[in-house]
């Protein structure tokens, strides 16, 4: 099977930039998993669906049409046809999305879309689930990592045009995220016993790169 590059960790350590750049580096395409469960909260919200209400939830599971590109360049992801790359992002969006993808019947289909994606492979695809659920079998996991601290510090700067999101914000609204992704009963977080764990701490994200590319090479 073509190369499937797993890459898994808790909000913000890095995930999407450094498989962009793998997937860039090694000519795979790329698969942001994150975007889609996004892109069904956003359905959600958009459309009056009480996102704490799994019932209400799984009742519209099959409603939205989501599409994701996977070019490492340009990866888009559109609900209904409409571009929603912007509007995924925002924080209503980012609080809302951890109890929408607690859902089993969510998590289902996203699966199932995912692998259909990912098919015979060639991929870089990075998520919550992705060495445990999706591609048990990925010729490559990866468990991605960074401090608390660091990765507040780094995503407060993405949003530095919100004046709700300091530091302190950003970092408490990322440890709610990962304590609910990550003690939710449906394949919740947690590091596959075959991955490789790479702290970021300290890496540059050329470093973090470059350190996965190394990893890939090796199983020429
Ligand atoms: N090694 C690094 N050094 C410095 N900044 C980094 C590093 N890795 C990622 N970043 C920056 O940290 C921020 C978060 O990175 P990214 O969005 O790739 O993380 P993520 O794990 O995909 O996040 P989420 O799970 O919330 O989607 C971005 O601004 C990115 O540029
Ligand atoms: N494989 C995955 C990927 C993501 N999630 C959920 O989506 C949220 C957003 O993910 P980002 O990577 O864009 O931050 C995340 O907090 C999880 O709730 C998931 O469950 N499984």
């Amino acid at each position: 099977m073509p190369l499937v590059i797993a890459m898994d960790g808790p909000s913000g350590t890095g995930k999407s930039s450094a498989s962009k750049g793998v997937a860039r580096a090694l000519g795979l395409r790329y698969l942001d998993t994150g975007a889609m469960y996004r892109a069904m909260t956003w359905w959600m919200l958009r459309n009056g669906v009480p996102v704490e209400d799994a019932a209400a939830v799984a009742a519209r599971v099959d409603d939205p049409v989501i599409e994701s590109g996977t070019d490492p360049v340009t990866p888009t992801i559109a609900v209904d046809g409409e571009d929603v790359s912007g509007p995924i992002r925002s924080r209503e969006v980012t609080n809302a999305v951890s109890a929408v993808s607690a859902v089993p019947e969510v998590r289902a289909r996203m699966v199932a879309l995912q692998r259909e994606i990912i098919g015979d492979g060639g991929i870089v695809a990075e998520g919550r689930d992705i060495g445990t659920v999706v591609v048990p079998d990925a010729r490559l996991k990866v468990y991605l990592t960074a401090s608390e601290e660091v990765r507040a510090a780094r995503r407060a700067r993405d949003l530095a045009a919100d004046p709700g999101a300091s530091v302190a914000v950003v970092r408490s609204e990322q440890a709610r995220r990962d304590r609910l992704d990550s003690t939710r009963k449906a394949s919740p977080l947690t590091r596959a016993d075959d991955a490789h764990e790479i702290d970021s701490t300290e890496l540059t994200l050329d470093e973090v790169i470059e350190a996965i590319v190394r990893l890939a090479k090796e199983l020429q």
